[in-house]
């Protein structure tokens, strides 16, 4: 007997996959990617999964989202999530990771494989990374199901809250700093069970799957450098932010300037919640370990631990699109919500 075939659902928001030139250089042009994949003989193979390919309306260079794009993606997920056995999103890569992190805030309690991904050269030009990247997204989507938000790119398979944008112009373009990636796709498919089963806990059994809507948040960020004023903090805070992400030093820590941190300690008065990632690309940040990462720790900043910017920044947007007070914001963001830090 022999079991029905997969059915995977594409959606296409646009990226580089989908691109071709234009006087001003690329830009992604819609119908394009449907005409290509309805030709290409290699998804029609018998191991390949049925998919169905629905594209966004306006397609989009991915510089060009914002979090309606995230609920629009989502939406349309949600709408067809009974169809499909899962899920591939081609994106562009420039904020790949901010979706792919998002949505998995976003995305509750899910039980089909939702995988991003994208490419560096467009389809339309000779050695192109995007069918690729394509193929294996569905080939892992139906034949290695993980029912998370993934991101795959160049043969591995990452947790999407834990992948980052790491070379502008390489075939190699993510990274997953702090978390081992899920699936190595070489000569063999290697699948890390115990990376994935980390996650399990995030999914509520007794629950099903469910949308959690997200709204733009104004979400100030800021890269700590040697000489920083106090009164580029202060401004930043002046402005209508409900959250300031301060990108530190090493393992957190901080110029010991008492005007800088007494700006920090009246926006933590004021409700407005700061965080602390390092600027570091690998690490985590603790603040318990020199006294200039204690003095935060003191003005009531949180630590954002391993985070990724593009995970702290949507989990921000996230807590902060629900009806939840600050002190709830509070306790939920230093929570590992669905494996996008490592808590010590
Ligand atoms: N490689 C890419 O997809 C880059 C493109 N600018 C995008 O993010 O849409």
């Amino acid at each position: 007997m022999t079991s029905a075939k997969k059915r995977i659902y594409i959606a296409y928001t646009g990226g580089t996959i989908g691109m071709k030139k234009s006087p001003n250089g690329y830009i992604p042009v819609e119908g394009y990617v449907t005409d290509v994949l309805n030709s290409m003989t290699e998804l029609n193979r018998p191991e390949m999964p049925e998919f169905t390919i629905s594209e966004f309306c306006p397609v989009l260079d991915s510089s060009n989202m914002s979090p309606n794009d995230w609920q629009n993606i989502a939406n349309d997920i949600k709408q067809n999530y009974q169809d499909y056995d899962g899920f591939v999103v081609l994106h562009g890569t420039d904020t790949m990771a901010y979706t792919a992190s998002a949505l998995s805030f976003m995305l509750d309690n899910l039980d089909k494989p939702v995988i991003v991904t994208g490419s560096q050269i467009p389809l339309s030009q000779i050695r192109s990374d995007g069918l690729h990247n394509l193929l294996n997204a569905l080939y892992i989507a139906a034949n290695y199901p993980i029912n998370e938000v993934t991101l795959f790119f160049n043969n591995r398979l990452y947790r999407g809250n834990r992948a980052t944008k790491a070379d502008a112009d390489g075939f190699n373009a993510f990274d997953s700093p702090n978390f081992p990636p899920l699936i190595d796709a070489g000569i063999q498919i290697e699948v890390n069970a115990e990376a994935i089963n980390a996650h399990q806990s995030f999914t509520n059994i007794n629950t099903s799957f469910n949308i959690i809507n997200i709204t733009d948040q104004p979400i100030g960020v800021v890269s700590l450098y040697p000489g920083i004023s106090h009164l580029v903090i202060k401004n930043i805070l002046a402005q209508p932010v409900n959250a300031l992400i301060i990108q530190s030093y090493g393992v957190g820590n901080a110029p010991e300037n008492k005007s800088l941190l007494t700006e920090i300690e009246s926006a933590n008065d004021r409700g407005i919640l700061v965080v602390n990632r390092t600027q570091c690309h690998r690490g985590s940040v603790d603040m318990e370990g020199y006294a200039t990462g204690k003095a935060l720790q003191s003005a009531g900043v949180l630590s954002a631990h391993d985070m990724t910017l593009e995970a702290c920044l949507t989990k921000i947007h996230h807590l902060l699109s629900q009806d939840l007070s600050f002190e709830q914001v509070r306790q939920l963001f230093s929570q590992n919500l669905k494996g996008e830090m490592t808590i010590d």
